[in-house]
């Protein structure tokens, strides 16, 4: 039998303590915890990111408020935007939420923002201690599709130690940070992209398979072991031959769902973990005030 690996029920098992820890720190500071999103221009894709996020705001008991800035921002004006918000104390998390229009260095923008307010994950200090964290050790921070899926592998007793992973796709927001994650796990790793000879090999050496390409059906029945668990981190939009609009990641789901072990589905597996991490960063940077 293969498992589905359903974000649901993962975020069920850890809606309890994320709601508690909401409410432990509007009990102290007396406001719940804060994330301010920065969305620039109307990117219809991102729209859908805002509307998620913002909905699960309100199940935690998160003030998450959205500045909408004109496509037509400059960087200085979007950076003293940045600025102002590290400085404000009542804003805990910034997301600046990408891409950005072309006048943008969305790099110095990202780098604008307080680490600790970083709970995006995409500030060159986070990805920095990501990457040096103390041997047989896990990092705390990170870019919250990754630690999503890890939150989903563990959910669903997948074993990482020893084991073969292979990544497709070596994004800076999900290929890169999610071999560092399975590294520090103990995985053996191995970063594929579209310069990858003999790829399909590759990708069947895999025990662990994260597809993060963009690429639809990039994953077939083929390239798959058996018993291998599947991630699909894909989100490609298209209209199908009868006209409906579709939403479905990189893996052949129907054909690899029969071979894997265990697979995420598209909607419903990784997305919304990304969503449910951000909510997790976001009140532990509000509770992080608490302690000091
Ligand atoms: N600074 C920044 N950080 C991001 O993390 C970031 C970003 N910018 N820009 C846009 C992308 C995209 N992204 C999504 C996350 C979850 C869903 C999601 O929840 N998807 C659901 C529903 C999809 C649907 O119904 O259309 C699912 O897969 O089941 C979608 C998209 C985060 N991104």
């Amino acid at each position: 039998m293969t498992t589905i690996m359903k974000a649901k029920t993962a975020i069920a098992a850890l809606e309890e303590q994320l709601q508690k820890d909401a409410a432990q720190v509007k009990a102290t500071i007396g406001r719940e915890p804060n994330l301010t999103v920065l969305l620039v221009g109307d990117d219809p894709a991102s729209a859908i990111y805002v509307r998620n996020k913002q909905k699960r705001a309100e199940q935690l008991g998160v003030d998450s408020q959205t500045l909408h800035l004109p496509a037509d921002t400059t960087q200085a004006a979007l950076l003293a935007k940045v600025h102002e918000l590290n400085a404000d104390d009542k804003v805990d998390g910034i997301l600046v939420q990408l891409p950005v229009p072309d006048q943008i260095d969305d790099d110095a923008v990202i780098n604008a923002i307080d680490p600790s307010k970083d709970v995006d994950g995409f500030t060159l200090q986070t990805t920095g201690r990501l990457w040096t964290v103390p041997k047989n050790s896990q990092e705390t921070v990170g870019p919250c599709t990754p630690l999503g899926i890890i939150k989903l592998l563990d959910f669903y007793g997948i074993d990482i130690a020893g084991k073969n992973a292979v990544i497709v796709g070596r994004s800076n927001i999900v290929g890169k940070p999610m071999a560092a994650m399975l590294l520090n796990r103990g995985a053996t790793v191995t970063i594929a992209h579209s310069q990858t000879e003999n790829l399909h090999e590759v990708m069947r050496r895999a025990d662990i398979l994260v597809a993060a390409t963009g690429r639809r059906h990039m994953v077939t029945a083929a390239d798959v072991k058996p018993g291998a668990t599947v991630i699909d981190v894909g989100m490609n939009r298209f209209i199908d031959e009868n006209g409906k609009k579709r939403l479905v990641g990189d893996v052949d789901f129907d054909a690899v769902s029969k071979i894997a072990g265990a697979i995420t589905p598209v909607p419903g597996g990784v997305g919304p973990m990304t969503v449910n991490l951000l909510m997790a960063q976001t009140i532990r940077a509000a509770a992080a005030k608490i302690s000091q």
